[in-house]
């Protein structure tokens, strides 16, 4: 494709998204008539694609200046790349297929602008503000983190004493985890498996690593589509809480002999080792859909390979002698390095929350720290979700707010 072309599928898959988006409208709207970041330079690392695209052009109509890289060498696509970067005030790194040196250059470039609020998934930009660029602290008055895995990070360094500014675990909003980790990964994690493999998910052994938040909406919906679901937890309530929801729980050791397709959503590391490589059955399928491409250990299954090679567009085989095992995506995030991330009605609550919680920052001095979405912006998105999907609920009446709140007559 020309540049032309690559840039007009760009704003295709904008408008796309655009029209799916309708909190995030609503806030654009409000931005767009009363510019509350004018002045304002936001520094980003996302996954570089149509809905964030429209994260990004929503803090511009808002007044801001942005700069914006990837956040996953694998999920960049180009052609919004190109497209953002025709945008007036919006500057876009991003390219897909980086090596290491590229992508992190690109998180320096958009340190470069001196960002007054930064925007990541993962924590890649305040972990560079807290290493190679402290320089830069004293100018940034907050940041949002997206994801569970960058809020962990983050609260790590807050216990140790080390985080030197604001940040807003956006994550854990209601409206953010409750919606994009379960409903969006389940389905884009099965999204991208399946445009990928092109096989047949019902009657297979499928074992899903993790029972949390994205663990839930990847089971749910394998079992949905006729899978025989298998979950791995360390954590005993949430081990039982899944063998209550109707499948079975084991330890990986024994899903590994089983399984035929894994997925892992934990969020850490060494899921799936070359112990549990040695004992799959011939033909086992992985994906990660938690945390970028450290839960499969990919070193330890290339040490072990006696070859390897690409079997379809996005799958690598490795013969392991006698038995071949196939990761989707490098083991990087399935649904966006192998799919094209959450549906656009989810991401819609998710950035609704981002673009208010940079207003937020905007225009309160919040003490250094990691800080919780505040409820009323919570709700807020819920509520215009609601909206948005013409639903209406019911109200407290007075006599139920105060039989609810009092003692007298709770009986
Ligand atoms: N693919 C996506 O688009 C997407 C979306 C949201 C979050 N994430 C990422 O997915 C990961 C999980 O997020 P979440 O919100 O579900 O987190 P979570 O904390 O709700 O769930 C993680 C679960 O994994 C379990 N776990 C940890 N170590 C384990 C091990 N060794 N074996 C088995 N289970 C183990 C934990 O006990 C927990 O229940 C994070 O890295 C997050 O950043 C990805
Ligand atoms: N940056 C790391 C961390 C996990 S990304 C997980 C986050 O991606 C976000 N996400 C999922 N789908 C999309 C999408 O389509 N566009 C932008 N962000 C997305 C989602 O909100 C989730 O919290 C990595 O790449 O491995």
């Amino acid at each position: 494709m020309t540049e032309k072309e690559l840039i007009e599928s760009g704003n295709m898959k904008m408008d796309w998204a655009r029209n799916h988006m309708p909190v995030l409208a609503i806030v654009r709207k409000k931005f767009e008539e009363e510019k509350p970041l004018k002045g304002m330079k936001v520094g980003m690392a996302l996954h570089v694609e149509a809905k964030t695209a429209v994260l990004v052009e929503t803090l511009a109509a808002g007044g801001a200046e942005v700069a914006i890289t990837g956040c996953n060498p694998l999920s960049t696509q180009d052609d919004v790349s190109l497209a953002l970067g025709t945008r007036k005030n919006i500057c876009c790194f991003a390219r897909y297929g980086v090596e290491s040196q590229e992508y992190y250059e690109a998180i320096d470039r958009v340190l470069d602008i001196k960002p007054d609020i930064t925007i990541d998934d993962g924590a890649d930009l305040i972990f560079k503000l807290h290493t190679e660029r402290t320089d830069l602290l004293p100018n940034i008055l907050g940041g949002c983190e997206e994801t569970t895995t960058g809020v962990h990070r983050l609260h790590a360094m807050e216990k140790e004493g080390a985080l030197k500014m604001a940040v807003i675990a956006v994550n854990d909003a209601m409206t953010k985890y409750l919606f994009d980790n379960r409903y969006g990964t389940g389905q884009s994690a099965w999204d991208g498996i399946n445009r990928t493999t092109n096989l047949l998910v019902a009657g297979k052994n499928v074992v899903v690593a993790g029972y949390g938040w994205c663990g839930r909406g990847v089971a749910m919906r394998a079992s949905g589509l006729g899978a025989n679901v298998i979950v791995t937890e360390v954590d005993p309530v949430r081990a039982l809480e899944a063998r209550m929801d109707g499948y079975r729980v084991m330890k990986m050791a024994d899903a590994a002999k089983l399984g035929e397709i894994f997925v892992t959503t934990t969020g850490n590391r060494d899921i799936l080792t070359a112990e549990h490589f040695k004992s799959m059955p011939d033909g086992a399928i992985l994906a990660n859909s938690g945390h970028f491409n450290v839960e499969i250990d990919m070193e330890a299954l290339a040490s072990l390979a006696k070859s390897t090679r690409t079997v379809r567009h996005n799958i690598k085989e490795y013969d392991i002698g006698g038995r071949r095992i196939n990761v989707i995506a490098e083991g990087r995030l399935v649904n966006l390095a192998a799919g094209d991330g959450h549906p656009a009605e989810v991401m819609d609550m998710s950035f609704a929350n981002q673009a208010l919680c940079v207003r937020y920052i905007a225009e309160n001095k919040l003490p250094n720290g990691v800080h919780k979405v505040p409820l009323e912006l919570d709700t807020f998105v819920a509520r215009m979700k609601l909206q948005s999907m013409g639903i209406t609920i019911d109200e407290l009446t007075t006599t139920q707010e105060c039989y609810m709140s009092g003692w007298e007559c709770g009986t």
